[in-house]
Formats: structure tokens, sequence, C-alpha cells
């Protein structure tokens, strides 16, 4: 009698995104694996249910994983797709990152409303209102385009692009990665050059979360490794787990590996976009870690100390 192996369960958020990004993973696995079977369960998270409350006054880490890191640690799923951006740089004992996939483009993109459809950054009015909920597009914008105003956009892709749609926004500002992986390529208005906007840290790349003590998994995961993506992003990561306090914070950054050598630009803003600290730093790819480390220490000494303290302060009342 054969013993069949056992089924390996995939855990995933229930949004669009999450499930092309799942679903995807999937079938690499089916294709490198033929002989295994591979189940995707899916499950709501915080993230998904808080949709009133902007995301940094939220604070918590991990409000987009924890449901599916509890899934992995009671044995009722395997292993977690996530986007590698959403995931926290210290993660539960008994947790780790077993995978990182080939990142696409990193960027953010300009999304506008139909009314500006033959303007870009650089030639939107005064005054126009830029949807965007995260912390590091508005303090870098801010610097930039001081002309502009912001405002707060919660909830999933979809729900974003009909508000901006129904005129509540001039412009909203996505990752260009979830655009393409949804198929709204058609959507993107204007690529945000690195020189105005630093991207967020991991944004782009895919992370599989999976138990620490589970070999048979992580085996399985390495079939779909990228290692260039994954260097950079031990960097990006490293930056900025040396540089975050228990709150989200405008941190940008951008990296590139060239025979061997990788080059990391990092930047930490004040929230008005008045302050806004940027250095490079480049060294071998096997040391991404360090880089990133030492980058931090570099960015702290030149005041990203005293701005993460104001941001702190400022978020907590
Ligand atoms: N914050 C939500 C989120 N998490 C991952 C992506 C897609 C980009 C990626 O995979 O890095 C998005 C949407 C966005 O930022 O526009």
């Amino acid at each position: 009698m054969v013993v069949s192996s056992r089924a390996i369960r995939i855990g995933s958020r229930k949004s669009q995104l999450a499930l092309v990004q799942t679903y995807w993973i999937q079938e690499q696995l089916q294709k490198h694996y033929p002989d295994r079977q591979f189940d995707v369960e899916t499950m709501s998270t915080q993230g998904d249910k808080i949709l009133d409350v902007a995301l940094a006054k939220i604070g918590d880490k991990g409000l987009f994983t924890k449901e599916l890191e509890t899934a992995m640690l009671q044995n009722q799923v395997d292993f977690a797709v996530h986007s590698l951006k959403d995931l926290p740089t210290n993660l539960p004992d008994g947790l780790m990152l077993g995978c990182v996939t080939e990142r696409v483009n990193p960027a953010d993109a300009l999304v506008v409303n139909e009314k500006h459809k033959d303007k870009q950054l650089d030639t939107l009015p005064e005054g126009s209102v830029i949807g965007t909920s995260s912390l590091r597009r508005l303090a870098q914008l801010r610097h930039h385009y001081p002309h502009l105003t912001f405002k707060d956009v919660r909830g999933n892709v979809n729900t974003r692009l009909s508000k901006l749609d129904a005129g509540e926004y001039d412009a909203i500002i996505l990752a260009v990665a979830g655009l393409q992986r949804l198929d709204m390529s058609d959507r993107i208005h204007q690529v945000i050059p690195d020189d105005i906007s630093l991207h967020a840290v991991g944004q782009g790349a895919l992370g599989i979360e999976c138990r620490t003590g589970d070999p048979e998994i992580l085996d399985l995961l390495k079939a779909l490794e990228h290692p260039e993506t994954r260097d950079r992003c031990y960097a990006e990561r490293a930056f900025l787990r040396e540089l975050e306090g228990g709150c989200q914070v405008p941190i940008g950054v951008n990296t590139k590996i060239e025979n061997n050598f990788l080059t990391l630009t990092g930047m930490v803003a004040s929230l008005d976009g008045k302050t806004l600290i940027k250095d490079t730093i480049e060294g071998e790819q096997d040391q991404a870690e360090k880089l990133g480390q030492e980058l931090a220490m570099r960015l702290r000494d030149a005041g990203a100390t005293e701005i993460l303290a104001a941001i702190f302060a400022e978020i907590q009342r």
C-alpha cells in the first residue's frame, strides 16, 4: 500500500489581492511538486475588519498577519502568503520568513480622477486632494509638493479606486505591484520616481511565513525563493527593524544589486515633510542585514531618532 504524503495547507487573507498572490504561489508549487496536494484556507484579519480608523493610529504590528500566525502555530495551516511589506520585521516565536519570491516593480503609482487625466504630480493644481493612508507616502509627497492636500483613504484597492472615481479625491497613491497583480495596470497614471518617493520595505515582493520547526515545508518553499530579492529585502527589513518603535513611521528605501554588491538607500521623514534624512550605503550582498543595521545607525546619528520620537508622541495622543 502506498502511504500518501499529507496535503499542504496554505493560509491567506480573503482580499482579492491576497487571493491572487496565494493562488499564484499555489500554482508555482504545484508545478514544482506535481505529486503533492496544496489547499488554500482563507481567513479575515483585524486589518480587513477595522476600516474606520487610520492605520497609523491603530499602531499594532501585524494587523494583517496575526490570525494567520495563530493558525500556523495551532497547526491549522502550514504556511501563509503575505505581501512582504505587510509582514512585521519581528515575527512571533516559532515562526519565520521561509521564502521571498521575485519582486515586481516596487514603486508607487499616481492614480488620478478622470478630470485630471492630462496632469502629473508636478502639474496637479494647488489644493488637490491626494488620498493615501501611508505616512511614508504622505511625508515624502508633502516634502516635494507642499501645495497639495492629503486625506486618509482606507479599504482594499478596489474600494480606494471607487472612492477616487466617485470624486472623493483628485488622485490617490497605490503600489504599482498591487495594480499589476489585479490586472489594473491601465489605472497607473504615473510611476512615481524614487527621487520623489522611496518605496516601502519589501514592497513588490511576496513573503512566505512558516513554522521554524518544519523542515519539510521550508524545503518545499525554497523552490520559489529569489536570492537577489531576498537579499535586498533582508537589507531593507534590517534597516526598518533598527528604526521602528511600535508604530507606523515614514520610512522609505531603495535597493539594487550589481556584481554581488548591494546598494541600499534609506530615508526617514517627519510627518509634515519638512525634515527628511536620507543616506546610501553599499557593501557585499551577503552582508545584507549588517548593511541595513549600519545605515539605520547612520540615520539615527543624523537626527532620525528625534524625528521618530516626535512621531511616536504625536500618534499616542
Ligand atoms: N498596504 C496594503 C498593500 N499591501 C501590499 C500592497 C501591494 C503592493 C505590494 O505587494 O507590495 C498593498 C496595496 C498598496 O500599497 O497600494
